[in-house]
């Protein structure tokens, strides 16, 4: 009997999934019903990563503090206490059913490093390989703002593309998104799937729980992040997680992921010692599934290198460039200093900088400026030369770049292998994402910015 190919599940749990909001005592059903679910999809076969928020509430409960502090130390400290008893609590209920976990705790700092990425990504590979689940939190200890992923929803969108999962869950409050806000419009309508994200007119006004910093506007943000790396994405309700497993039977029968290049390679079907899962999927696969929203993958991801060109590191400041240096990349060449029509922020060689192109003008305008309009980011670069190198570069052929800076280290402004193109052009910040909540959660300046 064949049974379907094993899968990369992430689930993502924010802080209201894991601690009551007012007495921020541990919601125990919710967690055991999650430990259920996560034992459950390893039976059916998968690999199963978990991003608990959580440790701040934990925190507050145990020093019986009644109000998240607004001071970051205080926050820091609370999630250090909170951090052991969370894993403690996931540890004894795996436990129960003999399931292994472990911890990691990341930092924005730790994964702009490409060998510290590439060693996170091997670690979390292995613990898979080992049928351990990875249990992953941001490292709130020694996070300050400029070293935040900002949002356990970006964080799981990472971690899902660093492990090239097929599915990412970010559990909510809401059983999917809807058109319009369901509290006060009654005939407001499901949104099943949304293949553009960037076409999305849903209600995702939520500004997230009193205690963590998401909300829905972080989810889209996530899913726009997580799909570009190929991971399909879900948005279904936490308090319901055995829907995650009926959810997973019901979208790999109908192919609504990206293959994995982790999981074994050939056809979708393959071997499965477990006889029990292939009987219950042709049943599930008939039924209706719970309401979720799915989001669908790119079907060209970006992964590895690239995406962590895109989103592993923080952009140091922007080169606006012209349409033909645009055309350019695009047809694989790299970022002539002839193409660049300005910069922005300080930023020194091999840092990232985002690219926006923007309109040339034939003549400088009123502003002094050879462009004008707010400009489109069209990807990200690891840059061979530093903002004032670059101010004196622009412009100019690559044959001139000796002369202007006494030196050349190169005749590009970035090699291509170094530039990474967005498959969705990023437009500056739209209504959409403008949400800030009281915890610090929020919008960066282009779409693509996960620095929330
Ligand atoms: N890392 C923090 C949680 C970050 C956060 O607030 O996340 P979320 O609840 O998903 O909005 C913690 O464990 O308390």
């Amino acid at each position: 009997m064949k049974a379907p190919k094993p899968l990369i599940v992430v689930i993502k749990l924010g802080t209201s999934s894991i601690v009551d909001e007012k007495t921020h005592e541990p919601l125990l059903s919710i967690l055991t019903l999650i430990v259920e679910t996560a034992v459950r999809l390893r039976k059916d076969g998968h690999k199963v990563i978990i991003v608990s928020s959580g440790a701040i509430g934990v925190g507050l409960r145990r020093m019986d503090v009644d109000k998240r502090p607004k001071h970051l130390s205080k926050l820091q400290a609370l999630a250090a206490i909170g951090q052991c008893r969370l894993m403690s609590l996931w540890d004894s209920l795996f436990e129960h059913l003999r399931q292994p976990i472990s911890q990691i705790l990341l930092t924005r700092n730790d994964i702009s490093d490409r060998t510290r990425y590439r060693n996170a990504q091997n670690t979390i590979l292995e613990l898979l390989e080992m049928g351990v689940i990875p249990i992953v939190n941001e490292n709130d200890t020694l996070a300050v703002a400029e070293i935040k992923f900002g949002d356990n929803d970006t964080l799981s969108a990472i971690i899902a593309a660093m492990a090239h999962a097929n599915f990412l869950f970010l559990m909510t409050d809401v059983d999917c998104l809807y058109d319009k806000n369901p509290r006060t419009h009654p005939d407001a309508q499901p949104i099943e799937e949304v293949e553009d994200i960037g076409a999305i007119r849903a209600d995702v006004s939520s500004a997230g729980s009193s205690l963590g910093t998401g909300g829905m506007s972080t989810k889209i943000v996530a899913a726009r992040l997580a799909t570009s790396a190929g991971v399909t994405t879900v948005i279904t309700r936490s308090s319901s997680p055995g829907n995650i497993v009926k959810i997973v039977r019901y979208l790999q029968a109908r192919k609504k992921y990206n293959p994995s290049q982790h999981t074994p390679v050939g056809d979708d079907e393959v071997e499965d010692p477990l006889s029990r899962s292939t009987a219950s999927l042709s049943l599930d696969i008939l039924e209706k599934p719970p309401l979720h929203t799915r989001f669908l993958p790119l079907p060209q991801p970006i992964r590895d290198r690239y995406f962590w060109i895109l989103h592993g590191l923080a952009p140091h400041g922007t080169i606006y460039i012209d349409a033909g240096a645009h055309r350019a990349l695009i047809g694989k060449a790299g970022l002539l200093p002839v193409g660049v029509l300005d910069v922005e922020g300080n930023f020194a060689q091999q840092e990232a900088v985002r690219l926006v192109v923007v309109e040339r003008r034939s003549e400088p305008g009123p502003d002094g400026k050879l462009w004008e309009g707010s400009g489109v980011e069209v990807g990200r670069a690891l840059v061979n030369y530093g903002t004032p190198e670059i101010v004196r570069i622009k412009g100019h052929r690559s044959r001139e770049i000796e002369t202007l800076l006494g030196y050349a280290d190169s005749e590009y402004v970035a090699d291509r292998e170094n530039v990474s193109l967005l498959q969705r052009e990023s437009r500056p910040v739209t209504p959409v994402f403008e949400k800030v909540n009281e915890n610090g959660g929020g919008v960066a300046a282009y779409e693509n910015d996960i620095s929330i």
